[in-house]
Parts: C-alpha cells; sequence; structure tokens
C-alpha cells in the first residue's frame, strides 16, 4: 500500500492516451525545445520520436515521459513528416490544453474537507466528443474529478474542449497509469466502486444502490465496455433499466443517468442544501 499511496501522492503526472486527432493541438518541435517544455511543466499530450534516433536528448525526454505517463511514440520519418510541414529534427510533441490532477490530492482533501467524494472512473472512452460530453454531465452534476487511464482513451484535444462546454477547464482530470491500482487504492480510502453496466440483472430503477458516500462510478469503453478486470473489483453493479430492442445507450448518456441518481440522492441527503452553491451559468 505505501508505495501505491506514495505514487498518487507525487501527483501532477503529465501525458496522455492514444491521440486520435493531434492536429488541433499546439506543437513543439525538436528534442531540445521537448524537453525543455516538459522540464518547465508543460503538460504534454504525447511525443513523436524519429524511430533509431537516440541521443542523451531523447534518453532525457524517455526518462521524463516515464516519470510523468506521457505516451512516446517512435515512427518512421514520413510520419512526422506528415504531422508537421516545420523541421520537426526528429521530435514532436503535443501540449495537453489541461493540466492533470493528482487524485491522491483531491480525495483527500475531500475528506479532510469532511466531504464525501464523487468520482467518475472512464475506461477507455475512446471519442473525443463523448468525453467532451461526459465531462459537461460531470460538471453539471457536481463529481469532483475525472479519472482516466494514461492510455487507450480519447485525447482531449479542441473538439473535446469544445463539447465540455468548459467543464473540462472546471473538474480535475486526473490521469492515471494502472486504473486496476487506482480502483484498489480508491477502495482502500473507503471509497465504493460503482460500475454502470447493462450487463448486469441489478437495476438502478431497484432504489437499492446508495452513492450518497464516497463513490468512484465506473463507466466502460464504446467498444467493449468496462474490462473484466475492473468489472470484478466493484463492490456494486448496475444497469439502466432499457425498453428498446438497442443493448446499451450511448456511454455519454448513461452516464448523465447514473450522475443524476446520485446528484438526486446526494441532494435529497442533504436536504437540498447544495443547491445554494451551484450558480447557473
Ligand atoms: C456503448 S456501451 C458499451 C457497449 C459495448 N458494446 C459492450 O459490449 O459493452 C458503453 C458504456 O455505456 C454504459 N452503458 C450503456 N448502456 C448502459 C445501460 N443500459 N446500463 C448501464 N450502463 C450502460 C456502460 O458503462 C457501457 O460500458
Amino acid at each position: 500500500m505505501e508505495s501505491r499511496n506514495n505514487r498518487y501522492v507525487s501527483g501532477n503526472r503529465y501525458g496522455s492516451p492514444r491521440a486520435p486527432k493531434e492536429e488541433k493541438l499546439e506543437m513543439i518541435f525538436g528534442s531540445r525545445p521537448i524537453l525543455e517544455a516538459m522540464l518547465a511543466g508543460k503538460t504534454l499530450e504525447k511525443i513523436f520520436l524519429l524511430r533509431g534516433a537516440k541521443n542523451p536528448t531523447t534518453d532525457e525526454i524517455i526518462a521524463e515521459a516515464r516519470r510523468f505517463d506521457v505516451p512516446v511514440v517512435t515512427v518512421p520519418v514520413e510520419k512526422l513528416n506528415n504531422l508537421t510541414r516545420k523541421n520537426h529534427q526528429g521530435a514532436v510533441a503535443f501540449i495537453s490544453p489541461i493540466s492533470y490532477q493528482p487524485l491522491h490530492e483531491i480525495v483527500t482533501s475531500l475528506f479532510e474537507q469532511g466531504k464525501s467524494p464523487l468520482l467518475l472512473i472512464l475506461d477507455r472512452i475512446t471519442d473525443v466528443r463523448n468525453f467532451g460530453s461526459i465531462a459537461r454531465n460531470a460538471e453539471c452534476m457536481g463529481v469532483d474529478a475525472i479519472v482516466i487511464p494514461s492510455r487507450g482513451g480519447a485525447q482531449i484535444n479542441a473538439d473535446a474542449m469544445k463539447t465540455s462546454a468548459g467543464a473540462l477547464n472546471l473538474v480535475p482530470v486526473c490521469r492515471e497509469p494502472n486504473l486496476k491500482e487506482t480502483i484498489d487504492y480508491l477502495k482502500d480510502y473507503g471509497v465504493q466502486i460503482v460500475a454502470c453496466t447493462e450487463k448486469t440483472d441489478a437495476n438502478l430503477t431497484d432504489g437499492s444502490l446508495d452513492m450518497v458516500g464516497p463513490t468512484a462510478i465506473l463507466m466502460g469503453s464504446e467498444e467493449d465496455g468496462i474490462s473484466p478486470e475492473y468489472l470484478k473489483r466493484a463492490d456494486a453493479k448496475v444497469r439502466i433499466p432499457l425498453l428498446g430492442q438497442i443493448g446499451s445507450l450511448n456511454v455519454s448518456v448513461a452516464t448523465g443517468i447514473i450522475l443524476y441518481e446520485a446528484m438526486s440522492q446526494r441532494l435529497r441527503d442533504s436536504g437540498y442544501a447544495n443547491l445554494g452553491t451551484f450558480e447557473p451559468r
């Protein structure tokens, strides 16, 4: 437990998942400027290095990237040429539009303030607009932090920012290298993990799921749903009942529905006292 917690304490990682659309992000060219940007604390989404080009600076980039979970891919020169017409000198990086936040600090600070965390864990949501829309739901319905994996999720690009309607500047986003460890860590802290999945018989409408206490809601990817290794760690699994013939909802819609339930329970529990803190935008 000790080493795992230390990792969370270190926080302030930067890095990025798969980047389907890099072209809308600000770029840095050349290994020295990229390294300097990292050392200056810039949040990078992804780094492309020329395959086979090894030198002390690229070694340092790789070490820094590992420290902050920034994905590094080595690519042929054609890929770098495709990314930019500028003189890339064998290295291109994309700057993230947001700064990632340390989950441990958020969780401990909420507990210290006597608040019950409401977290949202996204297991490989790959569509940038789904991601933006989920962030908007999260901000509107009182989520304290969105947790995403370092790799395999949507890039936070201009489309995600736009679809979020500004929510991505308001809700902390925590990027975690290993969601399995993150889930175990949250469970150790007394946060219940609720898997929102169509693959269970327990209906959200049953009224047996209590999300007033510390809760992390886990949502699955558009393609495969929630990974089995995360699903088996969940304290509760719940489905949103569907009356039609289509087997599942869009993940952003499903997120909105379960968050509405969590928000409703929390508002009722607080005697609607929280309403006073919401400023209409
Ligand atoms: C489009 S669905 C995934 C469908 C995917 N084909 C599969 O095999 O799981 C994406 C995510 O939305 C959520 N979701 C969609 N419909 C749901 C429902 N009826 N009840 C609970 N969660 C749902 C789940 O988190 C799911 O993993």
